[in-house]
């Protein structure tokens, strides 16, 4: 057995997106971190296919924003849920505007791609270790630190790590997850669907949106993913013999109304569980969980992938803090109370419209489209990005909400401005110098000056002159004066 001397800060268990970024992010902080996973390289074929603007904005405080804008396609013309007779029932809107996170609000990538990037990101950083063909198989909590016992897949050697804290983010299976004991609670949709993608040979005309067919006789979804990839998921009928199902002679033919393999080749068919379960317990002790590991979304809202993403952005900077000596490790505690909420709420959205694309019995197919039209709401919104109770102040108005990421006159945008730090925003110069020296000393806190209209108009509707940010870019607080500020600021680790 060999033994690693060193003391790692964090170790990643699972290098896939959500891996992969929290490396990158505690890399960017100067973190010793340790990346643990069984696989000697990224899965090549396609999971995940949509990222939102908040996610984005996380790919954005990596510095990637570019990179990913070049290897993936703003989603524009929006998700269209359409019935067996073609009638539009709900529509989630596209938008061809920038949107309040100063990018698109929604993206399609191939996944292969985006990981190149993130791992290329992490990699970069020295004090990111990567042991790659390496499976975590023991775990064992100390008072002081984590051992981990790994296996490498190629020499079969084991070797034996001390870390501070350990972070799985090692899928739906978690070993991490289940050396922890966490329960899953399940939201009520378990459905087996095939998932499958195509890559395009000529100019076919397929709709250029998202449509989820809500066709009792066969519900599918169509994406339209980048570049000539397409994507099909079909729902698994009662009757079906899985083995028939996933025969591309067979797929063809459930295609047949769109496409045929004269036009694409068919990269991969695969049958997935889609499921609905949260995980109860993400943080215990020295232990956490993100991405799949702590919750599975069915994928009709394209939210899997986010929510790991954003679980990734909430613990960086609280682990970063606690490891720097800046916060009490209590501060863990405010992960999950913080980032469950918002995962309830969208996945409980995700199975509701689960319940429209898989009504299968035709007379309540009827009875659904009646209701809709009925309704006349034909449009849904997604879940704003809101935080559960945690670090932040619920007293003031749009405490816990992501603040918007405006630009300033030069037309840099916030978040290049901020860094990845606490800020205070405010528009007024000439009336902040008289709170700034609540700010001495606070050198982990940026003021940023917007002389912004939008922000101005945000701040009033708050009744507020400041409004102070965490590094993740939600909204501590907001104020306007120096007993607010201070107040504010005794929240800051
Ligand atoms: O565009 C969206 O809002 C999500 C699209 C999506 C992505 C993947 C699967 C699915 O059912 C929907």
């Amino acid at each position: 057995m060999k033994t690693e001397n060193e003391l790692y800060d964090v170790a990643i268990v699972g290098y896939g997106p959500v891996g992969a970024t929290l490396a990158g992010l505690l890399g960017q902080e100067g973190l010793k971190v340790l990346v643990l996973d069984r696989e000697a390289d990224i899965y090549p074929l396609p999971r995940a296919i949509h990222f939102d603007g908040e996610v984005m904005r996380i790919f954005q405080s990596l510095g990637l924003k570019d990179k990913v804008l070049e290897i993936s396609r703003p989603g524009i013309h929006g998700m269209h849920f359409v019935n067996a007779e073609g009638e539009t029932l709900l529509v989630r809107a596209g938008s061809n505007e920038s949107g309040p996170n100063g990018c698109a609000n929604n993206y399609y990538f191939h996944q292969p791609q985006l990981e190149v990037l993130l791992r290329e990101k992490a990699a970069s950083h020295e004090n990111v270790t990567l042991r790659l063909s390496t499976e975590l198989i023991g775990i064992q909590e100390q008072s002081d630190c984590v051992e981990l016992t790994a296996q490498n897949h190629n020499t079969h050697a084991s070797s034996h790590y001390r870390v501070k804290y350990v972070v799985g983010c090692d899928g739906a299976r978690s070993f991490v997850r289940n050396t922890m004991n966490s329960p899953m609670e399940n939201l009520g949709l378990r459905q087996q669907w095939l998932v499958f993608d195509v890559l395009l040979k000529q100019n076919v005309e397929l709709p250029p949106y998202t449509i989820q067919h809500c066709d009792p006789a066969r519900p599918m979804t169509y994406c339209n993913v980048v570049d000539n990839r397409r994507r099909w998921e079909i729902m698994v009928m009662p009757d079906d013999n899985l083995e028939e199902l996933v025969k591309p002679e067979n797929i063809w033919k459930m295609l047949e109304r769109w496409i045929n393999p004269e036009q694409a080749d068919l990269e991969r068919a695969v049958i997935y569980t889609f499921n609905s379960l949260i995980a109860q317990g993400w943080r215990k002790g020295r232990l956490m969980l993100a991405g799949d590991a702590a919750h599975q979304t069915p994928p009709f809202l394209g939210q899997g992938l986010c929510a790991g993403i954003r679980d990734a952005a909430n613990l960086y900077w609280k682990l970063t803090s606690i490891i720097k000596g800046n916060a009490s490790d209590t501060l863990l505690d405010t992960y999950e109370s913080e980032r469950s909420a918002h995962v309830h709420e969208v996945i409980g959205l995700a199975v509701y419209l689960g319940s429209i694309i898989q009504t299968t019995d035709p007379d309540k197919a009827a009875e659904r489209d009646r209701k809709l039209r009925e309704d006349g709401c034909r449009e849904f919104f997604m879940p704003v990005s809101q935080l559960g109770e945690g670090l932040w102040d619920s007293q003031r108005k749009a405490g816990g909400q992501l603040f918007f990421q405006p630009r300033n006159r030069e037309g840099i945008a916030l978040d290049d401005l901020v860094g990845n730090r606490f800020a205070i925003v405010h528009t007024d110069k000439a009336g902040f110098n008289k709170l700034e020296d609540a700010l001495a000393e606070r050198a982990n806190i940026v003021p940023v000056e917007l002389d912004n209209q939008e922000v101005g108009n945000w701040l009033a509707e708050k009744e507020a002159e400041f409004v102070v940010l965490r590094p993740d870019r939600y909204v501590l607080g907001t104020g306007k004066n120096k007993a607010q500020l201070q107040a504010l600021l005794s929240l800051v680790p």
